[in-house]
């Protein structure tokens, strides 16, 4: 029987995470099945490249493999696994190159409209290049505030302009204005580095809220002193829009083959911005309700799956107005529904499938040969 082998290459911690174990379970049973009914057999090989081969060795010795699932989490060497995949060029499930616009909050919102998703107004105050350093210009610019700019309510001027990449930066503790462009609170801050979860909301009249990763039963933090934007790095500014109900829409995407097309899962939770403390269920999972997406909502959750190329895909969204409007505020990239089986068994029949759709393209381009050409060494 031929083999067809999957590589998967992430941290171990989310190879090792129940939903992936689940999921690949239930998609070995899923291929086998297939299978019985294809003219020539494969067997499925699941490959997982070693945490510490990833890390610590070069691309040449990582494992070889028909198909590839290799995606983004902290700590993983993205540029490396692009390297792989430049090598090797296995089928690649997960678009590596949009893995690193991932990381980037602007270049994510300009796929997204460019994809036509609709996005909440912006302002984009970059302050230094990727590679985190100031350009030459800007070495001698007066950055009011170093750090994170906490507690600075009273020791802050009524107006501070700085300057970045040639477009004045201004506030006056009621709005903020860059260039030509103004956005006046309430609004939301987001380091553009989409790794830094350290987003703050600044509330008309003074006094902001500051959200974190969970850390145990807290989601977010009061901060009534603070008055002033940071200005240590580059983010993104968006007017804060009310949530109906103070809910979050997190969107759980998986790519699919055949019709009806992508498999959808969204579920509310409360939004940080409305709490302090994590809403949680007495097994200790963050209290969510399953919600359906409206038509519209459906087709740009479409485009959106589409334009990122991610065989899994989770973002979030914002329903305003009794529903009648719907933003995307963020995407996440790889990420699992947790604790459902209806998801996995779903998931599990895509990734099957994809798999066996991935065979027919190999074996459409040998040509008439029905046996795979060797590798190279
Ligand atoms: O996307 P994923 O599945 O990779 O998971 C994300 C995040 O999902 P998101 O991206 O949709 O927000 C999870 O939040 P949820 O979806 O469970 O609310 C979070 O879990 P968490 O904070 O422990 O949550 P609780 O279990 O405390 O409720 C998890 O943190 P870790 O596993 O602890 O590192 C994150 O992983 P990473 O980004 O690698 O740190
Ligand atoms: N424009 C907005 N208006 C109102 N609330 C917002 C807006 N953007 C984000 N939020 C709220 O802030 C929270 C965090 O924002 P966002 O998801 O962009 O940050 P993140 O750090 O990437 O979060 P995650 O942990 O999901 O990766 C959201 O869950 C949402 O509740």
């Amino acid at each position: 029987m031929e083999v067809f082998s999957l590589g998967i290459c992430c941290m171990a911690k989310k190879v090792q995470s129940a939903p992936f174990q689940a999921i690949l379970a239930f998609a070995k049973e899923d291929f086998a099945r297939l299978q019985l009914a294809s003219e020539v057999q494969y067997e499925l090989n699941v490959v997982v490249f070693p945490e510490d081969v990833v890390l610590n060795e070069p691309v040449q010795q990582w494992p070889l493999c028909d198909a590839l699932i290799a995606f983004y989490s902290a700590g993983f060497p993205l540029r490396k696994a692009i390297q792989y995949y430049e090598l090797r060029r296995p089928a690649s499930l997960c678009d590596l190159y949009m893995q690193l616009a991932l990381l980037d909050r602007n270049k994510t919102y300009e796929i997204l409209e460019g994809a036509q998703v609709p996005l909440p107004r912006r302002i984009v105050v970059m302050r230094s290049h990727p590679d985190g350093h100031l350009p030459p210009e800007q070495e001698n610019l007066n950055l009011h505030q170093q750090g994170d700019g906490q507690k600075n309510g009273d020791e802050q001027p009524p107006c501070i302009a700085t300057s970045t990449l040639g477009k004045v930066f201004e506030q006056n503790g009621d709005w903020i204005s860059f260039g030509e462009e103004k956005m006046c609170k309430p609004f939301v801050e987001k380091p553009v580095d989409a790794e830094n979860h350290d987003v703050i909301v600044y509330y008309r009249g003074g006094g902001a809220r500051l959200l974190f990763r969970k850390k145990k039963n807290q989601c977010s933090q009061l901060d009534p002193e603070r008055v002033y934007v940071r200005t240590d790095t580059s983010y993104v500014y968006e007017p804060f829009l009310q949530g109906d109900g103070s809910m979050d829409v997190k969107v759980y995407g998986v790519l699919c083959v055949d019709t009806p097309g992508p498999y959808l899962y969204a579920e509310m939770r409360h939004s940080p911005t409305s709490h302090c403390e994590v809403h949680r269920l007495p097994n200790g999972r963050e209290k969510r309700v399953e919600t359906r997406l409206s038509v519209s909502e459906r087709a740009f959750s479409i485009r959106l799956l589409e334009a990122f190329g991610q065989f899994v895909c989770g973002f979030d969204l914002l329903r305003c107005n009794n529903g009648s409007e719907t933003y995307v505020i963020d995407v996440n990239g790889w990420s699992f529904v947790k604790d459902n089986d209806e998801y996995y068994r779903q998931c599990a029949l895509s990734l099957a499938k994809r798999l066996e759709h991935e065979i027919a393209c190999r074996v459409r381009s040998w040509g008439d040969h029905s046996t795979k050409p060797q590798c190279a060494p």
